[in-house]
């Protein structure tokens, strides 16, 4: 596929969009004088738009990043290069996961637009847990897309000089600083970034005067600035996640950048943890809620389960690491990089709660008496998490945690 560049940006619209997508050839002659347009975003940052083909259902995304945060607007300007950024971890991710990700089409960094795979036929993990709703493999490819892209990015596998190569090119400083702002810092203190209810305000002072666990948020902060273990995706909440029945696939890479190993997989367990609070609330009989929040628990120790013997088997196999067969050493490895999962897990619980950017999940409880019930169970969840990581040492022991919130 070839496409004549644009020689500047342009934010794209339902019209132009087109002019885009014809060059591709991925529509023939016939199909291109009867293209649908669509813009589906729903996110905080980017547009989306849907293109298909009515008459065969041929159908692709375009993506396109604005220089601005698209909730916030034009006050809160933000770089292009994000989307650069997203094509290329899709490409990466493609070599070792090629079946969890869309498939890229075709990019351009000038206009900051990624062409992929459409995934219409799948729907967001989060709407699909809120309506409760059950997927078998979710675990075993969440837990494989963590381990495969966290080794083969690793310092374990890639010379050195690769290794350092990748960290430049996935230098992401403006959507990190995002991440440092929101997930580690606001949330803490009492910035006019947060947003939660005034029936809250106790429960948040309690946290904003908690010294404790101030001092380990601290350390997670600076883990998550200076720690630059491997190839992140950087958000992978369940928001970024496409599912249906027999079929996973992680979309919106654009956060994505060289971090502490625990971090994805992290914010997958905070995500499903938060789910399995709000079932409490969501969940119509007591049956039902039952066996889904034991399939959320089961899912979360699996996904672990699966991360620590993929990575193993990655490891043991095609280890390059001096120390790689002394006892001991990917045991610590694995022993650190679930300890630090714990706390960024609280985080991540912590501030969907009283930060910026809140999860449907908990926002969406009918009662607010409940809802704020449930938040209040949220953030001692996420405070419990952070203030005992060391007592907590291994995948059992977590799930005991959530269940018990
Ligand atoms: N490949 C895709 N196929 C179908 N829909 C998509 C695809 N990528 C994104 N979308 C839709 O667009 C929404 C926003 O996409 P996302 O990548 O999360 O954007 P943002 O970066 O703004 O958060 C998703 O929730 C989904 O509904
Ligand atoms: C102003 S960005 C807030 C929030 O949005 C991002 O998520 P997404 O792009 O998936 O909607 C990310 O989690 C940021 O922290």
């Amino acid at each position: 596929m070839s496409i004549q560049v644009k020689p500047t940006y342009e934010p794209l619209n339902e019209q132009t969009v087109l002019d885009v997508v014809k060059p591709l050839d991925f529509f023939d002659a016939v199909e291109q004088k009867s293209l649908l347009v669509k813009e589906i975003g729903d996110g905080n940052l980017n547009l989306v738009f849907h293109i298909e083909d009515p008459s065969s259902n041929k159908a692709l995304i375009v993506k396109q990043a604005l220089p601005y945060a698209k909730v916030v607007g034009e006050s809160w300007p933000l770089t292009l290069d994000r989307a650069r950024i997203e094509s290329e971890a899709l490409l990466r991710e493609a070599e070792s996961v090629p079946h969890l990700v869309p498939k890229v089409y075709y990019s351009d960094s000038t206009l900051a637009v990624t062409v992929m795979e459409d995934l219409s036929d799948h729907v967001i993990l989060r709407k699909g847990l809120i309506e409760g709703q059950t997927y078998p493999n979710l675990a075993e490819d969440i837990g494989t897309f963590t381990a495969k892209t966290a080794f083969y990015s690793s310092d374990f596998y890639l010379h050195p000089f690769e290794k350092k190569e990748q960290v430049g090119r996935f230098s992401n400083p403006e959507l990190c600083k995002i991440t440092e702002d929101l997930v580690f810092t606001d949330p803490f203190f009492n910035h006019d970034t947060n947003d939660f209810p005034a029936e809250l305000q106790n429960e948040v002072e309690k946290i904003w005067n908690d010294k404790e666990l101030l001092r380990e948020v601290a350390q997670l902060r600076y883990a998550f600035l200076t720690k630059a273990e491997i190839l992140l995706h950087g958000d992978l909440h369940s928001g970024s996640i496409f599912v249906k029945h027999d079929s996973t696939k992680v979309i919106d890479p654009e956060f994505a950048f060289y971090g502490p190993a625990g971090f994805d997989i992290a914010h997958f367990i905070a995500n499903l943890a938060l789910n399995h609070l709000s079932q409490n609330a969501h969940a119509k009989e007591p049956f039902n809620r039952e066996s889904l929040q034991t399939y959320l628990l089961q899912t979360i120790e699996k996904t672990w389960n699966t991360y620590s013997e993929t990575f193993t088997q990655l490891w043991n196999e095609k280890a390059t690491d001096p120390f790689a067969k002394t006892e001991g050493v990917l045991e610590n490895f694995l022993q650190k990089t679930f300890q630090e999962a714990i706390g960024y897990a609280g985080c991540e619980i912590i501030r969907r709660t009283i930060g910026l950017a809140h999860v449907a999940d908990l926002d969406s409880i009918p009662q607010k008496e409940v809802e704020l019930f449930y938040k209040k169970k949220a953030l001692e969840l996420g405070s419990a998490l952070i203030k005992n990581q060391e007592k907590i040492t291994n995948i059992k022991e977590l799930t005991d945690w959530i269940r018990g919130a």
